[in-house]
């Protein structure tokens, strides 16, 4: 079967060669991308839909999220807007609710959250554990996201559970945590902070998790500054995450790693890409991560949600888009593209052939998968020109109707 998407208004493709078109169209046969080009030029198809001149984008490609877990921290966030600052500790009280829940109840949740942001366009999506932190808890939150989410991240090092010495936590997370996570995981973060893992307990889970094949990710310098970036640099993760306090050093460190990258065609030798979480920014009162910056830099950037039940309770990348341009100063352009090409660029998923089964996301070129965010609106502009506005008019997931 093939469908015809005709009369696009515009049609941003984060394709380097394709660029922005108006006047589009672009067909799908089953879950790819089969012909992008000017709607007088379509081809036929066995079904057409008509964009009535409105704008599409690909789908949103979230990065970073945590989307298992059970209960509720409204008091924690009602504290924090009467002046409190955020502490990792709050995570135990998530991790509590957790382990309590039934494998129905956490599933039955996280399907929610992924339907939530998939009718805010949101296509592809990563998930950490984190919420279990032993090993029987993180294996079934590993089993969980496996099944609900398109990417598995291991979190064990999210925080050292009450009552357990940091030292041997950590070599529990290095050991049987993460043998009992392996089979539905591919990749591995540690929450390197002040409160959380320390850079020398950082450096231990990192080099386990890269030992067993995982690829890796930091949650680093989010609530002040420290070695998360200089670590994720060193064993090159693919993307560290959060990046509120940078220093110079940091913001070149990143940059260089990009150096061997040809940002025009998307080849040769990635770096790690910065991981900016505007949402979570403003939740937790925090300074904006210097988006802007780093972009001037060269580094190559992702915006995703980190949507979780302490700092960043949302599912709307729209939200983090919108936030990203009229906070962060990126044009409409650079938040879109970090939000889609760049979440994708964050899990290795920028790229892929055709034959191999393993479609690219986040951008739109024939081979691609075909995943479509329609919006409401005639340009794209209309994300930061209407804040708060509900734009998703459709989205097609892997070349199936979805919203
Ligand atoms: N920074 C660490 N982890 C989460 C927050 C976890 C929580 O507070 O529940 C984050 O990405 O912000
Ligand atoms: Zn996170």
């Amino acid at each position: 079967m093939s469908e015809l998407i005709t009369n696009i208004g515009e049609l941003m493709t984060q394709d380097q060669d394709l660029g922005t078109l108006r006047d589009a169209a672009v067909v799908m046969e089953g879950e790819r991308i089969a012909w992008v080009g000017p709607a007088a030029n379509a081809p036929a198809a066995d079904t057409v839909t008509d964009a009535q001149g409105r704008a599409v984008l690909p789908g949103w490609v979230d990065s970073h999220t945590h989307l298992v877990f059970a209960g509720d921290r409204t008091a924690e966030f009602e504290a924090r807007m009467a002046g409190e600052s955020y502490s990792a500790g709050g995570i135990a009280v998530s991790v509590n609710a957790t382990r309590a829940a039934s494998d129905y109840d956490l599933t039955r949740m996280a399907l929610g959250r992924v339907a939530e942001a998939v009718s805010q366009g949101t296509t592809y999506v990563e998930t950490k554990t984190g919420y279990g932190l032993d090993v029987e808890h993180e294996r079934r939150s590993a089993r969980i996201a496996s099944t609900v989410a398109d990417e598995v991240t291991f979190l064990g090092a999210h925080l050292v559970p009450a009552g357990m010495d940091a030292q041997e936590y950590t070599d529990l997370v290095c050991a049987e945590m993460l043998d009992a996570v392996r089979p539905y995981a591919q990749w591995a973060d540690v929450f390197c902070e002040t409160g959380a893992f320390t850079p020398e307990q950082s450096r231990q889970v990192l080099a386990a998790c890269r030992a067993a094949g995982l690829g890796l990710r930091v949650h680093g310098n989010q609530l002040g500054p420290g070695a998360g970036v200089a670590l994720a640099v060193e064993f090159g993760a693919t993307s560290v995450d959060h990046v509120n306090f940078l220093s110079d050093d940091d913001v070149s460190l990143l940059a260089r790693s990009w150096s061997g990258w040809d940002a025009v065609n998307g080849s040769g030798v990635r770096g790690t890409v910065a991981t900016v979480l505007p949402a979570c920014d403003l939740s937790t009162r925090q300074p904006l991560a210097p988006a802007r910056r780093l972009l001037d830099a060269g580094v190559q950037l992702a915006i995703a949600s980190n949507c979780n039940p302490g700092t960043s309770y949302t599912s709307s990348v729209a939200f983090c888009v919108t936030t990203a341009v009229l906070q962060m100063h990126l044009s409409v352009h650079e938040a879109v593209r970090a939000a889609t090409y760049g979440g994708a660029l964050a899990l290795g998923r920028e790229s892929g052939l055709d034959q191999d089964g393993k479609r690219a996301v986040g951008s739109i070129a024939v081979g691609h998968r075909a995943d479509f965010h329609m919006l409401k609106a005639p340009s794209a502009t209309h994300l930061a020109y209407r804040p708060g506005i509900p734009l998703t008019h459709a989205v097609w997931r892997a070349g199936a109707r979805e919203v």
